[in-house]
């Protein structure tokens, strides 16, 4: 089977900081990559560079065949992006808001209308759709960032930690968007720093630190290679072993 996404020796650089240092990825139609790492990894470099963000890296990128340098405009069509708590002009509705984005993606009016109305709706927000956002709670924009993200019917989508401030009514109806996503047969790039959610909803559970791929492999494969749970293996491959005298420490260092 042909990649949807292959990644080829991916580097970046921030002036002398070498934050990507050679990734290799192949993604497969219809996986669901649970993408994680610790802070500072490089996810969001990584996700910047294949949503076409960020032009400035080293190495392939393809995506169904387009390669990023040259065709950065197909690809962006082709793929849906649902950031973590992106400024939101929020000024306007959510309606406004998404039919300005759906305008980007050159859909038409009605069909705008139509799909938002009925996302807006599962998330329950049917009835603020025509508030200015600038009276929204973090979770309502959020909720209007993933609308946005997923309108245009995209066949890759691509998450940074969607979940951030939503309550649990929302992760689960985000969770279970994610499942029916994976049903249409879409491709879903999912970061994290959620082990519960990633454990569950990724058929693949790609780990980076420090700039570099250091697990890949379904849940079940790292559960028997690393350890019994994604936190702990997540610890164990991290360097992070003894992260209960770290909480000690730093809850002391006030105190002493
Ligand atoms: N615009 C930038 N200029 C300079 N350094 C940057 C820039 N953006 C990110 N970095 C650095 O690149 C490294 C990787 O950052 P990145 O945001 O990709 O990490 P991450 O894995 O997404 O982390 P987190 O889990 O904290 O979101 C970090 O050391 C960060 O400080």
């Amino acid at each position: 089977m042909q990649p949807i996404i292959a990644i080829r020796n991916l580097q970046k650089r921030y002036g002398e900081k070498q934050v990507l240092k050679g990734i290799n990825l192949d993604v497969f139609p219809g996986q669901i990559i649970g993408y994680i790492g610790p802070n500072g990894a490089g996810k969001s470099t990584t996700v910047k560079i294949l949503i076409g963000l960020l032009g400035d890296f080293e190495g392939e990128v393809t995506i169904l065949g387009h390669d990023l340098r040259t065709d950065t405009l197909a690809i962006k069509s082709l793929i849906g992006y649902v950031p973590e708590n992106a400024e939101i002009y929020d000024v306007l509705t959510p309606m406004e808001y998404l039919s300005f984005v759906g305008k980007l993606y050159q859909m038409e009016d009605a069909v705008i209308e139509e799909r938002a109305t009925r996302m807006l709706g599962a998330f329950g927000l049917l009835e603020n759709k025509d508030q200015r956002m600038d009276t929204f709670s973090k979770g309502m924009r959020q909720k209007v960032l993933i609308t946005s993200g997923l309108m245009h019917n995209p066949q890759i989508v691509v998450l940074d930690e969607p979940l951030s401030g939503l309550d649990a009514n929302a992760v689960i109806i985000v969770k279970e968007i994610l499942a029916l996503l994976k049903r249409e047969g879409k491709t879903i790039f999912y970061c994290s720093h959620m082990m519960d959610v990633v454990e569950k909803v990724s058929d693949r559970i790609v780990l980076i630190n420090e700039g570099s791929i250091v697990a890949d492999g379904t849940f079940e494969q790292l559960k028997q290679a690393e350890g019994d749970t994604l936190e702990k293996i997540f610890a164990h491959l991290t360097g992070e072993q003894n992260l209960t005298s770290v909480a000690d420490a730093f809850v002391h260092a006030s105190g002493k």
